[in-house]
């Protein structure tokens, strides 16, 4: 199974609601282990985007081509044996399982479960609101404030997915390295190289 691994190459998915920090913390991730970053935003169509802005929550059918184009880029990156991370926000779909997970799994076969680890930002909702404001003043993103409650609603964790939270209030380089001594005791199977990367300055290592 290790060795698969090592084979296929490991996606981190970083998910949260907006605001969360995932855009953030998975640019330093990806910075921190040398690897590749999937933006999933920069997948979406314009529509997707000038749906959000107006304030109108994506349906199941609007993310399905979204994820779809993100699926297959993530395949690419895993069958080439290439660490990505990615951020990914999860809702629960009409079936009653979050639909990004749901896409991801069919697109990704068993790769997917093989080869991704997931992880949670979680903050109060005050706190991510705030986040969310200020970023909005500032004109840098499309997602307005409304939307975090249809968000958070639908934000769906199944606890047999055994996807762990991470505390999206504690300092950036504090979160990274909780990520990073995560992967550590996942992957923790004595197969050394496992990621394709090394952790400069940072005083850890993987394996
Ligand atoms: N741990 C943190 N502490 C303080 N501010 C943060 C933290 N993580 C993210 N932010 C800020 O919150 C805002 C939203 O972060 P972002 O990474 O864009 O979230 P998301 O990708 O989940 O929508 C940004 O302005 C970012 O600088
Ligand atoms: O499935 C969805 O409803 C959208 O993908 C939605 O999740 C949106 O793209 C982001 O939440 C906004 O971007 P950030 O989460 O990066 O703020």
């Amino acid at each position: 199974m290790a060795s698969d691994l090592q084979a296929q190459g490991l996606a981190i998915v970083i998910m949260g609601v907006s605001g969360s920090g995932k855009s953030t913390v998975c640019k330093m991730l990806a910075k921190t282990l040398g690897c590749n970053f999937i933006e999933a935003d920069d997948y979406h169509s314009q529509s997707n985007k000038d749906k959000m802005s107006r304030g109108i929550p994506l349906s199941d059918e609007d993310r399905i081509p979204w994820l779809e184009t993100l699926s297959s880029t993530i395949r690419n990156y895993l069958i080439n044996g290439d660490t990505v991370t990615l951020t990914c926000s999860f809702s629960e779909s009409s079936t009653g399982r979050s639909s990004d997970q749901l896409i991801l799994t069919i697109s990704l076969g068993t790769i997917a479960t093989a080869g991704t680890i997931t992880l949670c930002l979680v903050a109060p909702a005050e706190v991510i609101a705030e986040r969310i404001k200020i970023r909005s003043n500032e004109e840098k993103h499309f997602m307005p404030a409304k939307l975090l409650q249809s968000q958070l609603d639908l934000l769906q964790m199944d606890e047999a997915e055994q996807i762990s939270k991470i505390d999206a209030t504690s300092g950036l380089q504090n979160i990274v390295n909780s990520i990073i001594l995560l992967i550590n005791n996942k992957y923790k199977c004595g197969n050394e190289n496992l990621l394709p990367v090394s952790f400069p300055g940072s005083g850890l290592s993987l394996l």
